[in-house]
């Protein structure tokens, strides 16, 4: 039933609209009765696979769906990736036409999409479809923000204006359809496989021992890789409602590209900017949890006081403040980490506000930010260095920024970690953890065992 709808015939209609590039920008918002964002999802499911995103904050704050593709932006190359997403963005929205009443954050013309991990690294074929960077600019867009619900409709203007008018208003009719979600079967998981332990445990050896006797390199993220076989193609669609209902603390992300989808649940914001507020924070330093609440308490306070962890984390608000210092105002930084606690696991977390100073845009913070210590290691080339030497994969989106900006320069971008590739008939997730001189490979391994545990979860795997 969902296949026919009416969408479909629209959508295809509409791609040979995709790559025009030069045309101006017309974006219209408008605020609509409930709509259920699953349902909005998987109603507008394209043919195939199509080039939809998905996007949630922690506590249901702020859900966004864009499904249909008017334009893809992309790149591959080094370090002005980021720029250059900026300058082809703001050329578009340099001539729109924009009719938003609301101005409210995450409504309006939006791109949504992220960065790999590093444009440097061996490239993998699978990771092939996302580049260096992707992002989408929805021609149709849910906002949820609370009990309030925006729909904006982006397309490129034609020359006949009352035309397009009639356009628009079928269009919202068609959207604000309400439908219940519609139940997709679970993947059959058939097997699955830890790629290359030993070697990664003799790697990680390798570094702790650099880390022990270097006077430079502090710290090392070094990450290792799953791999999923199930018996049919995995839906995203699955995998998106799964990790939702069970990581309710995290960020909910998906990506999807006809070739793939990049889905997972983040506990780790790398910067939110509204209007000139700008929140980064540190998250690094990892223990498990316990069902027995005393005892996960406990696990708790030792986490708070291992020296190892706290100085796995410290590593990282220090480079966060050094990072933010020339682009921000009034830095907060507290002076100890909290626990940040999510299903499986708890970490170490400290926030980092200021107020940015003018001519800053979020692009310009997350160049900055990115790799953090929490992913990269310190200091950032030398780390980097030594990830592409001992990691031998491509960690393609995995621990990369990920996230949104709006017309109004507003956005949130996290960093893509309890993730993984969904591809066919396979998944491949990836998990990391922050080595430092007093790391033991065993532990490392374990650690990295529980991170991979959410993604393993909503995809049918069991997780001991
Ligand atoms: C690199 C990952 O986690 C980072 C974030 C929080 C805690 C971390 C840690 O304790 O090692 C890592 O730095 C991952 O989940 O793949
Ligand atoms: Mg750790």
């Amino acid at each position: 039933m969902l296949m026919n709808s009416p969408f479909q015939t629209k959508y295809i209609n509409t791609l040979k609209h995709k790559t025009e590039s030069n045309k101006v920008l017309a974006s219209y918002t408008k605020k609509v009765d409930k709509i259920d964002p699953f349902a909005f999802y998987q109603i507008n499911r394209p043919p195939d696979e199509g080039e939809r995103f998905f996007w949630k904050s922690p506590d249901d704050d702020m859900t966004i769906v864009g499904v249909g593709l008017l334009r893809s932006f992309s790149n591959s190359g080094a370090d002005d990736r980021f720029s250059r997403i900026e300058t082809e963005w703001n050329d578009i929205l340099s001539s729109a036409v924009i009719d938003n009443p609301f101005h409210v954050p995450g409504t309006g013309p939006l791109l949504f999409g992220g960065f790999s991990f590093d444009p440097y690294s061996l490239k993998e074929e699978k990771w092939q479809p996302f580049g260096d960077a992707l992002f989408y600019l929805p021609e149709y867009m849910l906002t949820v923000i609370g009990d309030d619900y925006y729909l904006t409709v982006n397309l490129f203007e034609s020359d006949e204006l009352s035309n397009q008018t009639n356009k628009v208003e079928k269009t919202f009719d068609l959207l604000i359809k309400n439908e219940e979600p519609s139940q997709v079967p679970a993947p059959h998981l058939e097997s699955r496989e830890e790629l290359y332990v030993p070697e990664w445990l003799d790697s990680v050896a390798e570094v702790v021992n650099v880390l022990r006797t270097s006077e430079i390199v502090k710290k090392v993220v070094l990450s290792r890789e799953m791999m999923l076989n199930f018996s049919e193609p995995v839906s995203s669609e699955y995998v998106l409602k799964q990790l939702h209902t069970q990581q309710k603390d995290s960020f909910i992300f998906l990506l999807e590209t006809p070739d793939g989808s990049f889905a997972g649940a983040s506990p780790e914001r790398l910067v939110k900017k509204m209007n000139d507020q700008v929140l980064s924070t540190s998250l690094a330093g990892s223990i498990g949890r316990s069902e027995d609440s005393k005892e996960d308490r406990e696990l708790g306070n030792i986490l708070l006081n291992d020296e190892k962890n706290l100085y796995e984390h410290h590593l990282v608000v220090d480079m966060i403040k050094k990072a933010l210092e020339p682009y921000c105002r009034e830095l907060q930084v507290p002076d100890d980490p909290v626990l940040l606690r999510t299903p499986y696991i708890q970490h170490l977390y400290t926030p980092v506000s200021g107020v940015a100073k003018s001519g800053t845009s979020i692009f310009h913070i997350v160049g900055e930010l990115h790799p953090t210590p929490a992913l990269g290691g310190v200091p950032t080339g030398q780390s980097m260095k030594i990830i592409r030497d001992k990691e031998k994969m491509d960690r393609g989106f995995y621990a990369s920024p990920i996230g949104w900006t709006d017309f109004d320069g507003n956005g949130e971008f996290i960093v893509a970690i309890r993730s993984g590739l969904l591809k066919g008939k396979q998944a491949f997730l990836y998990a990391g953890c922050g080595l430092v001189a007093d790391s033991d490979p065993k532990e490392e391994l374990k650690e990295t065992g529980i991170k991979f545990r959410p993604m393993l979860q909503a995809m049918g795997g069991k997780s001991e």
